[in-house]
């Protein structure tokens, strides 16, 4: 069974398509990257994967069940998680309270208990606090718990966004441009985690990036987008020495220059 199959998506707005005719399949416990120039689509794909947009053709399958037109809950309840291009922690809330945040889909407390706050609803609390503590210690930011999320350096606010959204226990995780804004070390250190990620929890991984260094070293294949369309799809080998990636988006320098 594959992780994700995508059959001929196509996302419009008004008169652009902003995603046209894209197929592809993830295997299960691939790291995948989605690259291509800025518009590419690659957020729109995203968007369409998560059940934000539904697709105006075609169709997605989520571990073989067909899930086009699913809402983002139901999506994120079929084991989807992700994370933003623009960080969207609670920044006013401590770390683990973020994780806590994350986890409201997992906390099935009946409505009366939780809102007289029996022992019921408080032993559940109790569960899903030691729960993030050791998600939090998994990710390497329990020392952080009671710090407020906007105080972290930037690389530990990216961490406690992906520790959020593993807070719901995907099968398939979305990154969208993880490594942004990082310097070349936190960037080395995000690379050690998602494949830490997929090793040890199985978890398949989906990523857009810029980072062209990251992107040909961690991942198992590669797909480029350009104007709403799959252009190539391959191994980072492939995909480096592909003539028309390299005039769309790596140019020319690139074929030795991201090694
Ligand atoms: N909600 C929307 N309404 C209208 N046009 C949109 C909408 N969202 C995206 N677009 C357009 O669709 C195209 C694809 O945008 P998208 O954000 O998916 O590209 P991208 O590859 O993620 O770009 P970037 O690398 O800059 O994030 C762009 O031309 C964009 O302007």
């Amino acid at each position: 069974m594959k992780a994700l199959e995508v059959h001929h998506a196509t996302k419009r707005f008004g008169g652009l398509v902003a995603v046209n005719d894209v197929s592809l399949t993830v295997n299960q416990g691939e790291i995948f990257s989605v690259i291509g120039p800025n518009g590419a689509g690659k957020t729109t794909f995203f968007n369409l994967l998560t059940g934000i947009y539904t697709p105006d053709e075609g169709k997605i399958l989520l571990f073989g069940k067909d899930v086009t037109g699913f809402s983002p809950d139901r999506i994120a309840k079929e084991g989807v998680g992700r994370t933003f291009q623009n960080i969207r922690l609670f920044g006013a809330m401590t770390v683990l309270e973020n994780i806590l945040v994350g986890m409201h889909v997992h906390i099935r407390v009946p409505y009366f208990h939780a809102v007289f706050r029996t022992p019921l609803a408080r032993r559940e609390e109790k569960r899903a606090e030691e729960e993030a503590k050791q998600l939090l210690e998994y990710v390497g930011l329990l020392h952080r718990k009671d710090e407020l999320a906007k105080n972290l350096p930037y690389g530990e606010q990216r961490k406690l966004e992906i520790a959020r959204a593993l807070a719901l226990k995907p099968r398939l995780l979305l990154l969208d441009e993880p490594a942004a804004g990082m310097n070349p070390k936190e960037t080395e250190e995000l690379q050690a985690f998602i494949q830490k990620l997929r090793e040890e929890l199985g978890i398949t991984i989906v990523l857009i990036e810029h980072d062209m260094r990251l992107v040909m070293r961690i991942s198992d294949r590669i797909a480029v987008l350009e104007y709403g369309s799959k252009i190539a799809e391959g191994t980072p080998e492939e995909i480096r020495r592909n003539p028309r990636v390299i005039e769309a988006y790596l140019g020319k320098g690139a074929a030795g220059g991201v090694a």
